[in-house]
């Protein structure tokens, strides 16, 4: 990894040295009890073998506070003692089999902790770590003798939030740490009040509870956007995280933005959220990581897609697979098509009820379905491991995303969906489907956008399509 020196439009400066980094523990003793409400099964622990730790890809790294003192040195964190973390917070990572930062934690995590607080605007690939970044900043900056809301995480999903708590949960096991939803019928109506001092959620939820005050935002301190260029930009959900925003009105709120993408148009408004944020920005060219396979099948029509998913099946459940669909009715068409004709798969969106999407996303977790059918709702952050493969049923576009757009291939979409893959520097695979001109034309801006080629395979042959997946899993 290397990391250019930049000055930002207000001229400061990134140093390059890297020495060790001087970081505030959480305040007062973290009582050692297991707390935290709500939390869904883990994931096995990673291997801290992965490649990723010693992969290298370009970031800028633009600090915002270095006016005041243009030698201090641009920290970087080679493990997780070095930044002065409670013990018993270290305690928690190396349960999960964290060993050593990955190269966004080492980035970021010197920056996040450094007191005073700054705010951060932090990219990097998907599946590379940036959870714990937020994670251990939130459970490092609350004050565990305070039972009122100090950190507020904000997530464009029910199962991403859920996700994000089961990790707060795992790295605060040795805390006293107490923590709150804010999704959807996770509360009763006359809830009054809520103690939790982290509390994670959608942005809707999150807002109608700030609103009425059940959340008291006089003591938050820190306030997460996970996905933030979706948060931001993203119709309805860009409103209600502003509306969030606006009623977290703490004197020193550090916010903290982190994404795989952050498109020009968000970047901007996002310094504007977050100002004078330090910031980790990726090289256009660095978007997409190389562990993840990209390929394309070249279907007759639509209906042939389906015939060539159902021929993928035995592929699809080797490991774990995700296909993904633009229409909710499409996901539910092809799951009920396929179980009707013996296959075993799921389908998970947000026209399904709160109570069944969190059954339906835990059963996949758990590994008892192999092949989940889905919409671009967890097409972010969702981190399963065993997931080799991700199918583009569709192909992602701007006018699902953005009203008013037209059918161009939604790049960033695109970038998440295949990033459900090849987590921390795993293997995985990337298949789209084109059937028609309009298709293809759209596969071919993604290609150029991303700057990566992406492989044709022939949709009569299975045994050429199972030796080439083996081979790019390998
Ligand atoms: N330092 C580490 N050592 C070992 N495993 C790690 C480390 N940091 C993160 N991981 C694991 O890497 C996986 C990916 O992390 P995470 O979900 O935070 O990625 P992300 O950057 O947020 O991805 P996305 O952009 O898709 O949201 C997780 O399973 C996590 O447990």
């Amino acid at each position: 990894m290397s990391v250019s020196i930049t000055k930002d439009e207000d001229g400061f400066i990134t140093p390059t040295v890297a020495p060790k980094a001087t970081v505030t523990p959480p305040k007062d003793e973290a009582p050692t009890s297991e707390a935290a409400s709500g939390s869904v099964p883990l994931e096995e622990p990673t291997p801290s073998t992965s490649e990723l730790l010693t992969s290298s890809f370009e970031v800028t790294v633009t600090l915002a506070d270095q006016q005041g003192n243009p030698n201090s040195p641009l920290y970087s964190a080679k493990t997780f003692q070095e930044l002065g973390l409670h013990p018993d917070l270290l305690k928690g990572l190396f349960a999960m089999g964290f060993d050593k930062p990955s190269k966004i934690q080492e980035k970021a995590l010197p920056l996040l902790l450094t007191d005073p607080p700054t705010n951060m605007i932090g990219q990097s690939q998907s599946g590379t770590g940036k959870t714990a970044a937020f994670v251990l900043t939130m459970l490092s900056r609350i004050d565990y003798d305070l039972n009122k809301p100090q950190a507020v995480c904000l997530a464009p999903s029910r199962e991403l939030a859920r996700q994000i708590m089961s990790v707060i949960t795992a790295m605060g096991k040795y805390t006293s740490v107490q923590t709150e939803y804010a999704i959807k019928d996770n509360l009763p109506r006359d809830a009054t009040n809520i103690t939790a001092q982290i509390i994670v959620g959608t942005p809707g939820t999150m807002s109608d509870l700030l609103r009425r005050k059940v959340i008291d935002a006089t003591h938050v301190k820190v306030f997460v956007l996970d996905e933030a260029d979706n948060m931001l930009d993203q119709d309805g959900l860009g409103e209600q995280t502003l509306r969030v925003k606006n009623l977290l009105r703490a004197k020193q709120l550090q916010i903290i933005l982190f994404s795989a993408t952050f498109p020009d148009h968000v970047r901007s408004y996002a310094s504007k959220i977050a100002p004078n944020a330090n910031k980790i920005e990726l090289q256009k060219e660095e978007l997409s990581v190389d562990n993840i396979r990209q390929f394309y099948m070249d279907c007759r029509n639509a209906e042939h897609k389906y015939d060539i998913l159902v021929s993928l099946y035995q592929l699809l459940t080797i490991g774990q697979s995700i296909i993904f669909c633009q229409h909710r009715h499409t996901a539910d068409r092809i799951s009920q098509r396929m179980t009707a004709e013996g296959h075993r798969v799921a389908s998970l969106h947000g026209a399904k009820d709160a109570a069944e999407r969190d059954a339906i996303i835990d059963r996949f977790r758990e590994g008892r379905e192999k092949v989940l059918i889905t919409t671009n709702v967890i097409a972010r952050g969702i981190d399963i491991m065993q997931v080799n493969m991700v199918v583009n049923y569709d192909l992602p576009l701007m006018n699902e995303r953005v009203k008013g757009a037209d059918e161009r291939p939604d790049i960033e979409t695109y970038i998440h969906r295949i990033g459900r893959t090849g987590r921390f520097g795993r293997r995985g695979v990337s298949i789209n489907f084109v059937h028609d001109k309009k298709t293809w034309m759209q596969m071919e801006l993604i290609e150029k956008a991303l700057g990566k080629k992406i492989t044709r395979i022939e949709t009569n042959d299975v045994d050429e399509m199972e030796a080439k997946m083996k081979q790019a899993l390998k």
